[in-house]
């Protein structure tokens, strides 16, 4: 196959590989982009695989950063663009199923693409638009097929992550995986538990935001790949339903766990206990909690002005895309007019400060707190204006009340 318009990320990247070849090494365009291009999909980045040793590829260009020099990676910096620059590998030996014990440097095309995970990933291209393709690759593109190279059940104990990816390029591209391969991954499910959960989490999440989630997870729960999840073990049925109701990707990593976290009936502290297993920020903790609050109000009702001004207008309409997913109405409307109508969107909206409030006679200590939240509140939900003069009056009928 020749290809014969480039996508401008690969025509501004021809120069690298002619200065490669010119030294007399081959280089090749592969993995993600080669395939993402052919299918008509624009592409992220553009990665290179050639027969030059790392050492070589720094002599032939002025900036390079070592990034993986142990794995024979160096980037080339050229025009303000980084390309990830891979000798030519073939793994060995992989004692802990997911790094090889050491890489050895090959010169040839062929052995490099033999160790790579699935066909559709094992195509090379020519600076010049020619396609390579040792292992019907383009084959499985065309029939929508995912299917390991060689022999799936080498290919899985070499890397057992592949058993995500291929999860995961089953929901993006909408891909079946062969049975083959399927069969592969529900022998060596369980070498999952192996993975560092960081690099499982990517999988994971690029697989529920992806086209067909429905398909990844079906996937999980048949080959058993779902037991090896952290905090996944009692929630068959709860992702079984998932798997039935999930008919397009969730559109983003927050919307991503709180929709588990709700199906798996997390509390606010099983959240967060579930997304530390998972190693993911504080920041989505915090998210996610919101989250998976309002999007348990939302599965029945609307939010009321206090519980929406609480998780704010971005989180709620995630929320409700999380309530819709489960089979709630969209109530998108309806929070987008409510939260244009609330008084206020933050605290420091507030018409008065604890400065006011000293200056009117109130001591410092906890009751001004308590005060200035009180009437938070009372802005939010309508019951004062957001005047300083209607403040200062409830405040201090607040506080005579006392
Ligand atoms: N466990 C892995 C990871 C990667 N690869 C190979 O390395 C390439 C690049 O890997 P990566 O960037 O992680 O995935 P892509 O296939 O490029 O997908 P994406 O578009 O998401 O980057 C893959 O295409 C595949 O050939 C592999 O064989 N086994
Ligand atoms: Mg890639």
């Amino acid at each position: 196959m020749q290809l014969k318009q480039l996508p401008r990320d690969f025509e501004l990247a021809r120069p690298v590989l002619q200065t490669i070849e010119r030294a007399g090494y081959e280089a090749y365009f592969v993995g993600g982009s080669v395939r993402d291009t052919i299918l008509g999909k624009s592409i992220h980045d553009v990665d290179i695989a050639t027969s030059a040793y790392p050492d070589e590829i720094k002599h032939l260009f002025k900036r390079t950063v070592d990034t993986g020099i142990e794995h024979g990676t160096v980037m080339i910096l050229d025009h303000g663009t980084g390309y990830e620059t891979t000798t030519f590998r073939s793994e060995s030996t992989y004692t802990d199923f997911r790094r090889p014990d050491h890489v050895t440097f090959v010169r040839s095309l062929a052995e490099d693409l033999k160790r790579r995970d699935f066909t559709i990933n094992a195509l090379a291209m020519r600076e010049n638009g020619e396609v390579i393709d040792l292992f019907d690759g383009l084959t499985d593109l065309k029939k929508h097929h995912i299917r390991a190279v060689g022999d799936p059940q080498e290919r899985f104990h070499e890397d057992a992550l592949r058993m995500m990816r291929a999860v995961r390029f089953a929901s993006q591209l909408d891909f079946d995986i062969v049975p083959a391969t399927e069969a592969a991954m529900t022998d060596h499910a369980a070498l999952l538990a192996k993975i560092a959960v960081e690099r499982t989490q990517v999988e994971l999440l690029k697989m529920l935001m992806g086209r067909t989630p429905q398909r990844g997870l079906t996937v999980m729960l048949s080959t058993q790949l779902w037991r090896y999840c952290p905090d996944f073990a009692q929630q068959e049925t709860a992702l079984t339903r998932l798997a039935q109701v999930l008919t397009h990707g969730v559109s983003s990593e927050v919307t991503a766990w709180a929709l588990l976290s709700l199906s798996f009936g997390f509390d606010h502290g099983q959240t967060a206990t579930f997304l530390k297993h998972w190693k993911t920020s504080n920041q989505v903790i915090t998210d996610v909690q919101a989250v998976v609050t309002a999007a348990q109000i939302l599965q029945t009702q609307d939010l009321a002005a206090w519980q929406l001004y609480q998780c704010g207008q971005a989180r709620s309409l995630l929320a409700n895309e999380v309530a819709v997913i489960l089979g709630a109405p969209d109530r998108t409307t309806a929070l987008t007019q409510a939260a244009a109508a609330l008084p206020i969107h933050d605290k420091r909206e507030v018409a008065l400060t604890g400065k006011d409030l000293m200056q009117a006679g109130i001591q410092p200590g906890p009751q001004l707190g308590q005060v200035l939240a009180v009437l938070e509140r009372q802005v939010v939900t309508g019951q004062v204006a957001n005047q300083k003069a209607a403040l200062l009056t409830q405040a201090l009928t607040l506080v005579n009340m006392k």
